[in-house]
């Protein structure tokens, strides 16, 4: 085990205010996945552990909903404030833990605990209306209560900052809640607990369970009626079991699942801004993320400037150790993920495509791939419609605009889309009919703790951020008054 900032982070589950072992003191490993190295071993709860966190949560409900809303804001601030204290350490967890170079989890950690800032300002302005029945009869009077308690099942992607979209929310509106990270990354959530508990966020209203048995521990707290809401962000699978599971009690439940992202580069656009955001849409987070761009649909007249200049940086980033100084490419999160990528570029160059740049894991110890472009990738390749999650870059050409929007669309997923022009008509054409939840104008990136983040179709349902992110966690209720 190294001094690192793994090594000062709690690693038991926190239930009730107080940290304590899982039942039979079994615990999990954590890896890094530059090294292959064990960092920490964390709690590993059991199906008894996580009802004992529903319990607690359950238990605090009440009185966290009558908190002062001045309080919780005031609480949240202070988390933002001491996330941003603390930038360095959470950027070095999740470095450790994930494997995002140093200087993106720093990005992280300003755009994670941006969400705790907003969700303090949004904590006060929680209202209701007022209004006259059409009859004049009545009054009709609606107010905005917490959901209740609520489970969150967070990614190893972004092991932070979708923890604070989620949790920012929840606390503002005066919701309880039992988080669950991923096996792989646990670490910045269980710190992350702990600062939580430091800003006086009362015992009870925040838990954590880490488990290496996401399935077997969370279904039995999905089907207990004292849960009220499920937020999940993963895989469009896993999502889809769980809102089969949350039928039973007809829980609230908001899903931020996969995507396909189009990338659609049109002749009238800016080439150099077009390569620009091309690289921040694929290769942020090393690929993985839902909102990766993942076809890039280039015009056929300028398809040969864009992949040349592409390709160029695509090479001239440096895979490594993402703790290391210059390195832009960290690992991949698993073998198994290298593997997976490995999968679909041999596919689609069975298929036709070619590489320009790339194409092979790094051999050595950790979960390395190196930046790819490949340029003919035909429409029936498998990445074409499955998550690369991995940077890997698959070009295809066009030359209608009509077509280009139907080949963006003829995706079961719809969580982000990108396109580039400089045609003002175009791009509220175009804006309007992809078929998805958000659209990057010649920008690769859209995420914003200001802005409603979500999907359509198999990419989930339920936005997180923006003002419309508290709502997921309120209930109206409506009190008829009659005269
Ligand atoms: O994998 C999806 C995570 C979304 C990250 C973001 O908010 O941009």
């Amino acid at each position: 085990m190294s001094e690192t900032a793994a090594s000062k982070v709690k690693t038991q589950l926190f239930i009730g205010g107080e940290w304590r072992d899982a039942e039979g003191g079994r615990t999990l490993d954590v890896h890094n996945p530059a090294t292959e190295e064990v960092l920490a071993s964390v709690a590993d709860a059991s199906v008894a552990d996580g009802a004992a966190a529903l319990s607690a949560a359950a238990a605090a409900q009440a009185d966290w909903a009558k908190t002062a809303p001045r309080d919780r804001s005031e609480m949240l601030r202070k988390a933002f404030e001491l996330l941003t204290e603390r930038a360095d350490f959470f950027a070095e967890l999740m470095t450790l833990e994930m494997g995002k170079p140093l200087a993106e989890a720093k990005g992280e950690v300003v755009y994670g605990s941006e969400f705790f800032r907003w969700f303090a300002e949004e904590a006060v302005r929680i209202s209701g209306r007022w209004s006259t029945a059409p009859n004049g009869a009545t009054r009709l009077v609606t107010m905005k209560q917490p959901v209740g308690p609520c489970l969150m099942i967070t990614p190893w992607n972004f092991p932070l900052a979708m923890g604070t979209r989620k949790i920012g929310p929840a606390l503002a509106a005066g919701c309880t809640m039992v988080v669950k990270p991923a096996a792989e990354t646990p670490l910045t959530m269980l710190a992350l607990a702990e600062l939580v508990q430091e800003v006086g966020v009362p015992a009870g209203v925040l838990n954590v369970i880490t488990t290496s048995d996401s399935g077997g521990v969370m279904e039995p707290l999905i089907r207990d009626s004292r849960a009220r809401k499920l937020t999940f962000t993963g895989s469009t699978n896993v999502g889809r079991n769980l809102v089969e599971q949350s039928a039973e009690q007809l829980l609230r439940v908001s899903m931020e699942l996969g995507g396909n992202a189009p990338f659609i580069v049109f002749d009238d656009a800016d080439i150099d801004k077009a390569v620009e955001g091309a690289m921040l849409a694929k290769m942020r987070n090393i690929g993985e993320a839902c909102t990766a761009a993942n076809r890039f649909f280039v015009h056929e007249s300028v398809a040969a400037e864009f992949s040349k200049k592409f390709a160029e940086k695509m090479a001239e980033m440096t895979v490594g150790n993402g703790m290391d100084d210059g390195v832009t490419v960290g690992p991949l999160i698993t073998a198994k993920a290298v593997a997976g990528v490995q999968e679909l570029l041999d596919d689609a160059t069975s298929r036709g495509a070619k590489v320009v740049t790339g194409g092979t894991p790094v051999e050595g110890k950790g979960f390395f791939f190196t930046p790819t472009v490949l340029t003919d990738v035909p429409g029936d390749a498998r990445m074409a419609a499955e998550e690369i999650f991995g940077p890997v870059a698959g070009i295809q050409t066009f030359t209608d605009e009509d077509d280009v929007i139907a080949r963006a669309n003829a995706t079961e997923f719809g969580l982000v889309g990108y396109f580039f022009t400089q045609d003002f008509s175009r791009a509220i054409r175009v804006s309007e009919a992809l078929e998805y939840g958000m659209v990057g104008v010649n920008q690769g990136i859209v995420s914003n703790p200001a802005a409603p983040f979500g999907g359509v179709k198999a990419s989930g349902f339920g936005r997180e951020g923006g003002f419309e992110g508290i709502e997921e966690y309120l209930e109206t209720k409506y009190v008829g008054l009659a005269l």
